[in-house]
């Protein structure tokens, strides 16, 4: 395996070349060339009226694609390399913070996508339920006929190009918008295309040697409380900007940290038998606090993680609130999350806080 390279425009990334070694990739170019009579074309995913997904063709996405579930050879490869204590290294060392997470993320599953001449992906983000860090390998089996097909990262009006090599990952945060350019392929045979494995690290301690379990459509992961994910939450909390901001106005890793939050809050709001009003915003002074409006009993109020800075440890940091009224006669009940909480833990907290009666601000 080849030093890995971080660039940080424009954005964090990582590539690595030769990742996979030879006899690594004679058994996935078997095991893909077994899929290719599924592949299916390429979808793309978008958010529908009622906050779930829908997939559907659209000529963003010209490729054809094919899911690798649990037991499979190129997955138990991928797993075996990207947690390898060379890659493990490369991570801790990274100066992008999401990156850190990598340890206690998994891969559920992969997918293959194949390009022929003509085939391209627009510009997008990677989304998905608990979805935080996207892997690519790119694979041709021969490079010689491929060109373009190139990975294009774009962030904050910069892009910049991660060339189409043969065995070559690349990892980013996915809420970066990236695009495949147009690719030709010297051949009408689908073996020879420009091929990729994706992989979205989604984070959690479920063990990734697990069984392969029925996708829970959107629901969030659940992991709060748990101290790398809040040790770099609260690093934001210090920083200087103090106006109300959406989520996506916040800086990288704080993009990921709200939208963790923001998808739990939703989660518990309901958990905890209240209709969620919305819409979600993050405040942040003192605390870091992500909110949203609620109903309960018909009342309206004000639900949301309290998240304070690096003065207290991780395990103490994190908390629920509960503002009912408005105005003047507004009151707060707080109650910090145990470390290690939970969803049964925290549902059971909040339906507390719903209960109880707070002190008058
Ligand atoms: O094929 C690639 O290199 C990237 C594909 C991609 O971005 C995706 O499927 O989300
Ligand atoms: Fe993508």
């Amino acid at each position: 395996m080849a030093m890995p390279i971080e660039r940080d425009r424009p954005r964090a990334h990582l590539v690595v070349d030769d990742f996979f070694p030879p006899a690594a990739l004679e058994v996935i170019f078997r095991e893909v060339r077994s899929l290719e009579r599924k592949m299916k074309p390429g979808l793309v995913r978008d958010v529908g009226h009622d906050g779930q997904s829908v997939f559907f063709e659209n000529e963003r996405r010209k490729n054809k694609a094919v899911w690798i579930h649990d037991p499979s050879k190129t997955l138990r490869l991928f797993r075996d390399r990207f947690w390898s204590p060379p890659m493990l290294e490369a991570f801790a060392n990274a100066r992008e913070p999401l990156f850190q997470i990598i340890p206690n993320c998994r891969a559920p599953h992969l997918q293959v996508s194949a390009y022929m001449t003509g085939d391209h992906y627009d510009f997008h983000e990677d989304e998905g339920a608990g979805v935080n860090l996207t892997a690519i390998v790119f694979l041709a089996s021969r490079p010689e006929k491929v060109r373009g097909g190139d990975l294009v990262l774009a962030y904050g009006g910069e892009e910049t190009t991660v060339r189409f090599r043969h065995n070559r990952l690349v990892v980013f945060p996915s809420k970066t918008l990236h695009r495949v350019t147009r690719v030709r392929v010297d051949s009408k045979d689908v073996h020879d295309a420009r091929l990729s494995l994706q992989c979205w690290l989604t984070y959690g301690e479920e063990p990734r040697r697990a069984k392969a379990r029925a996708p829970e459509a959107d629901r969030p992961t659940f992991l709060l409380s748990e101290e790398p994910i809040i040790a770099v939450a609260q690093a934001l909390v210090d920083s200087s900007a103090t106006a109300d901001q959406s989520p996506e106005e916040l800086y990288w890793g704080a993009f990921y940290l709200s939208r963790i939050l923001s998808s739990n809050l939703r989660f518990l709001v309901e958990a905890a038998g209240c209709e969620f009003v919305g819409p979600i915003r993050i405040r942040r002074g003192e605390t870091l606090d992500v909110l949203a409006r609620a109903r309960h009993d018909g009342s309206p109020l004000t639900i949301g993680f309290q998240l304070r800075g690096p003065e207290v440890g991780p395990s103490e940091a994190l908390g629920l609130f509960v503002e009912k009224g408005r105005g003047r006669s507004v009151s707060l009940a707080r109650k910090q999350l145990p470390a290690g909480a939970d969803e049964e833990t925290t549902v059971a907290i909040l339906r507390r806080l719903l209960v109880a009666k707070g002190t008058t601000a």
